[in-house]
Order: C-alpha cells, then sequence, then structure tokens
C-alpha cells in the first residue's frame, strides 16, 4: 500500500543534534583548533535541511523493520467485482456512478492493480526458464545472461567467425541494453537466444532474429577470451560536415544500428574501435542514442568512388573517351589535376583533404574583448554589401569594414582607402610571399586581398570586423588566431528575389562605374550560383541567412552577431589546442 511520510515543515531540533549541539562547548577545546570550525559545525547541525534528512532517515529505519504486507493480493479481481455490482445495482444515470465505472475500466488503473498484485505476489524477479540452463556437455565455458529491457534493441552488433563459423558479438553500443548489463563483451559467442540456436546459422538470419526480440531475453554465449578491455566513452566531439541518413545506406552493418544526422549536427564520438564504423551519439539530445556511423576513412572512400562513378556516367554519356591513361577508377580526375589557390590550413584531425567528413571541435567562451570577425559568403549579388553596410551603419562604434588591398588601377570613381587601398603587383607578390595577406586570389589578371595585421588589428581593438572574401577565401581565413564565423547569404526563391529587387530597384556596378538594373537572368544566375556554392562549400559555414526582406535579414545578422559575441559555441578544436 502506497504510505505517506509526512515531513513537518516545522523543523524541530533533532534531538541527535540537539546533544552534539550540547557538548560542544566541552569539547571544542579537544577538537577544534579555532572557533570557525566549531561555529560551522553548530551551524551546520541547526540546518533545515539537516533536520529534515535526520527526520526521514529514522523514519526509514523504522519503516525498514516493520514487516509489511499486503492488504490484499487481488486487487484486479476486486475491480472486476466492484464493476459489475456497481453496474448491476446502482443508478446507471448517477454521475458518481458513470465517474466510478470509466476509473475501473482505464487501462492504466487496470495495469496499475495488475502491477500492485504482482508485487504483493513477490513476483517481481524476472522467471528464468529452466530449460535455459540445459547445458551441453562440450561447451568448456558458458555464461547466461537473463536481461529484461523494453521495447528498446538489444543494443549489439553481430558477426560469423569465418575460421570456425562461429557467430560472436562484434559492437555493443554504448548505453543499450546490452551495454547498461555489463555482462556482455565483444568477442563472446551465441550459442543460443530465447531458445534459438545460433550455431551454424546465417549471421543475417540471426540478425533479423535479433532485431525481433523484445521483452525478457536469455542468452547462452560463450566468453570472450579478453574482454579485460573495458567500453569507456571517448570525449571527442565533431561537427558532421555531410548529411547521413542510416535508413538508406545498405552497408551499415546493422541498419537499426545505424544513427542518421544532418551537415552540422555536434555528434559525440563514443567508440573508433572499429576503422569502419563508429559508434556515436547526437550532442544536447535527452536520452541521445548510440548509433552506428560511417568512420572518417569510409565516407571518404564512399565519396570519392561516387564521385568517379558520376565522372565515368559522364564520361560514358558524353562523346569522350576515356582517357587510356587512368590507373585507378576510384580516385577522381578534378583531384589532381585542380590547383590548390590557397594555401591549405590544418583543420583538425577529423578534416582529411577534399572530402568533407568530421571536425574535431570543442566548447568555446568568447571574449568579450576580441570578438570573432563575421564573414559573409554568397553569390555575386546577393546583397552582401548592403547588408555589411546596414549592419555598420546600426552600431559604427562596434561593427568595422576592413578595406581589402589590390593590385589593379584605381578607376576615377573609386577613392583610395575606401573600396580598397591600391598597390602595385610587386608590392602585393612580396607580401603574399612574406605572408601578409590572410586571403589573396587572382581576378581577372589583377590580385586581391586582405592584411592579416589589418583583420588583427581591429580584433584587437574590440571591434568586430565584417569581411565579405570571395567563397574560396574561407579555408584560409579560419585559422586560431582569427576564429572567423562565416554566414551564408543565401538568396530568396526566384519569385521573390524579383519581387524584392524590383521594388528596390536593385542595380549592379559595372567596371566602369555606371550602374544598370538587374535583370531577370541575373536572379536565375544569382540562384543557380548559390544553389552551387552551398553545394560545394556548405560545410564549413556556420549559419545560413535568407536575403528576402533586407530589413529582417539586417535584424537576423544583428543577432547573429550578439550570439557570436556572448553564446558559448562548438569551434574547431585546433583553434583552441
Ligand atoms: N533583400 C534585398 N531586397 C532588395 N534589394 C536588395 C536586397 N539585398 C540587396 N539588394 C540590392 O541588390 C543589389 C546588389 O546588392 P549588393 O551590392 O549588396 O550585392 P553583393 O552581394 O555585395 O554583390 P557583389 O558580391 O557583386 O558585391 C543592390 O542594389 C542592393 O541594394
Amino acid at each position: 500500500m502506497p504510505m505517506t511520510l509526512p515531513l513537518d515543515l516545522q523543523t524541530q531540533i533533532d534531538p541527535d543534534c540537539q546533544r552534539i549541539l550540547q557538548h560542544l562547548p566541552q569539547i571544542q577545546s579537544d577538537l577544534f583548533d579555532n572557533e570557525n570550525d566549531a561555529s560551522l559545525l553548530r551551524k551546520f547541525l541547526r540546518r533545515k535541511d539537516l533536520q529534515l534528512t535526520m527526520k526521514m532517515y529514522k523514519r526509514l529505519c523504522i519503516m525498514s523493520h516493520r514487516r509489511m504486507r499486503p492488504v490484499t493480493r487481488s486487487s484486479v479481481a476486486l475491480a472486476a467485482n466492484t464493476f459489475c455490482d456497481v453496474r448491476k445495482g446502482s443508478e446507471k444515470e448517477a454521475r458518481a456512478t458513470r465517474e466510478l465505472l470509466q476509473i475501473l475500466s482505464m487501462p492504466h488503473v487496470q495495469a496499475l492493480l495488475y502491477t500492485h498484485d504482482r508485487v504483493a505476489a513477490g513476483e517481481f524477479d524476472p522467471v528464468v526458464d529452466q530449460e535455459t540452463y540445459d547445458i551441453a556437455t562440450d561447451e568448456k565455458t558458458l555464461k547466461i545472461v537473463h536481461l529484461v529491457k523494453s521495447d528498446e534493441p538489444l543494443g549489439v552488433t553481430i558477426q560469423m567467425k569465418e575460421e570456425t563459423g562461429a557467430i560472436e558479438i562484434a559492437r555493443i553500443m554504448h548505453g543499450g541494453a546490452a551495454h547498461r548489463s555489463g555482462l556482455i563483451h565483444v568477442g563472446d559467442e551465441i550459442f543460443e537466444i530465447n531458445g534459438v540456436h545460433f550455431r551454424g546459422k546465417h549471421p543475417d538470419e540471426m540478425a533479423q532474429t535479433l532485431s525481433k526480440i523484445s521483452g525478457p531475453v536469455t542468452m547462452k554465449l560463450g566468453p570472450a577470451e579478453n574482454n579485460a578491455a573495458k567500453f569507456r566513452a571517448s570525449k571527442t566531439r565533431v561537427k558532421a560536415l555531410f548529411s547521413y541518413n542510416a535508413e538508406e545506406d545498405t552497408v551499415n552493418p546493422c541498419a537499426e544500428a545505424g544513427l542518421s544526422f544532418d551537415r552540422g549536427d555536434i555528434l559525440h564520438i563514443i567508440s573508433q574501435s572499429d576503422a569502419l564504423w563508429w559508434q556515436a551519439q547526437k550532442e544536447g539530445e535527452k536520452n541521445a542514442r548510440t548509433g552506428l556511423i560511417p568512420s572518417s576513412i569510409l565516407q571518404e572512400r564512399r565519396e570519392m568512388l561516387r564521385k568517379a562513378n558520376e565522372e565515368d556516367e559522364q564520361n560514358s554519356r558524353g562523346s569522350r573517351a576515356i582517357s587510356p591513361c587512368r590507373i585507378s577508377p576510384k580516385i577522381p580526375r578534378s583531384k589532381r589535376v585542380r590547383k590548390m589557390m590557397y594555401q591549405a590550413i590544418l583543420n583538425g584531425e577529423f578534416d582529411h583533404g577534399e572530402v568533407p567528413t568530421y571536425e574535431e571541435v570543442e566548447l568555446f567562451t568568447p571574449d568579450p574583448n576580441r570578438p570573432r570577425p563575421l564573414v559573409l559568403v554568397g553569390a555575386t549579388h546577393v546583397g552582401r554589401n548592403e547588408l555589411k553596410r546596414r549592419l555598420i551603419a546600426s552600431q559604427p562604434s562596434h561593427f568595422t569594414d576592413i578595406v581589402p588591398y589590390t593590385s589593379r588601377t584605381r578607376r576615377p570613381f573609386e577613392e583610395e582607402g575606401k573600396e580598397y587601398h591600391f598597390i602595385s603587383r610587386q608590392e602585393m607578390e612580396s607580401g603574399i610571399i612574406s605572408q601578409r595577406y590572410v586571403e589573396h586570389g587572382e581576378y581577372k589578371g589583377n590580385l586581391y586581398g586582405t592584411r592579416t595585421e589589418t583583420v588583427m588589428s581591429a580584433i584587437q581593438e574590440g571591434k568586430m570586423c565584417i569581411l565579405c572574401p570571395s567563397v574560396q577565401a574561407i579555408k584560409s581565413l579560419r585559422t586560431a588566431e582569427i576564429k572567423p564565423y562565416i554566414i551564408f547569404i543565401k538568396p530568396p526563391v526566384l519569385e521573390k528575389l524579383k519581387e524584392t529587387r524590383h521594388k528596390q530597384a536593385a542595380s549592379i556596378t559595372l567596371e566602369d562605374g555606371d550602374t544598370r538594373l538587374c535583370s531577370n537572368e541575373d536572379f536565375e544566375n544569382l540562384i543557380e550560383a548559390s544553389d552551387k556554392m552551398e553545394d560545394r562549400y556548405g560545410y564549413l559555414f556556420d549559419c545560413t541567412i535568407v536575403n528576402q526582406n533586407l530589413h529582417l535579414a539586417t535584424n537576423e545578422l544583428l543577432k547573429v552577431a550578439h550570439s557570436v559575441e556572448t553564446d558559448v559555441t562548438w569551434i574547431p578544436a585546433s583553434w583552441i589546442q
């Protein structure tokens, strides 16, 4: 029967505490060096929560010595009889009768009564089937594991040992039923589960059997020879640089065990003991489930293979013959011939080469005296400069523009130091060689670049720089020194793009300084270029703002800027270490 322990909130000092308090002056000189210790103990003994704890403790001590006997073991039958009697004998229309009948027929009330009867009968331990203990004599060591689990999966994957044909535990999913039991280990051979023999069966068939098991599970296992290596979750967190759908992945060794995620999700890598399939949880999710995700090596291989296949398809569709010089179909041709325009920056051990996989991240608390620069990237004419102007105008003392350098000759309508700092090609080249530029590139025969010192001095002044470089430059900008926050400015859908830009009489500045209104073709090109950019560089973006309504987009940008300055965020681990 349920018991209520009344907690008297008008707390009186517990008699035992009172006794210590009374003797405190006598023992004080023997026990304490100074008066502070004694007064601390005095305060502690008088604390309200200590009094309540003492009270509870004493009540529990009394209760634990009392033999509790259930009032009835058949509350289900009692309720059923009551139900029939009430329905037969009472006025059916009476409100109280209807309510009682309703309560008695509620499934959870019935479940509660049923549970009460089981507990009253002492049936709270799982019943282990006696047959389970029929142990074959040729099995040298056998462990019998009995688990009572809910509808969750068992949390193991299996594999067949080629030499012996034995089916054994390949992986244990962290936090799953098997892992929580602490009784099952990688390498344990499975003889039997719930009476189903595993020896000599195909692993796929047995995986199906495993996935259907619910409720109590009894396993007969041959212990692994070395299970000393205890499972300890790693502390590594990574940002996913690609999206993964486990349900569509035919290669995943156990589809139900797969963990789907979106690009940008932060994942807690629990185990990397398997080179191809890691175990991970989604960071920040309550009761996060551990699942299998492709390792960075596997993802790289698959992506390269996919690109190579795509290229093969394109080649076979077009008239161009496949080059006889091609040796390995696994390495995409574009990868071999592509020139690196910018110096590659180390982005942590999880970002291997050209295929974006995972980037190791760590939590970062922003320093209010050194704001991280905001980098606006997007397709030409999407409105980055307009947004930058508006952002700076909203708080000119806080946000600042960074004027880039160029070797291009100044146009009549341009001012030195406003759009660009105009310098000679020679001067610019020597600056690039001596690594004075955080990013640089060449466009139509002219060099353009941003000097590191300009960015750094703005950061040191406590100003938040707003940069609008070319998208290729963001890889070079991503350094521990600068810690940029990259915002992708995306156009709205074509219809809205035309509508908003026509309303604003949006224009394009031509090379001679003249302007012309944006055409429909410009809008179509803009959307196409933006989609391509997102597809190729999306993994480097920290957030996306759709520039439909200028006012709303500026406000969103302001909010992002504020959160970058105040919120604890995940940044590449290599920027911290
Ligand atoms: N949300 C918007 N609604 C209407 N007009 C806009 C919007 N955003 C930008 N514009 C207009 O679109 C034109 C192009 O904007 P802007 O020059 O800022 O583009 P940009 O991305 O900086 O281009 P570029 O990279 O070529 O310098 C400008 O006339 C600007 O006022």
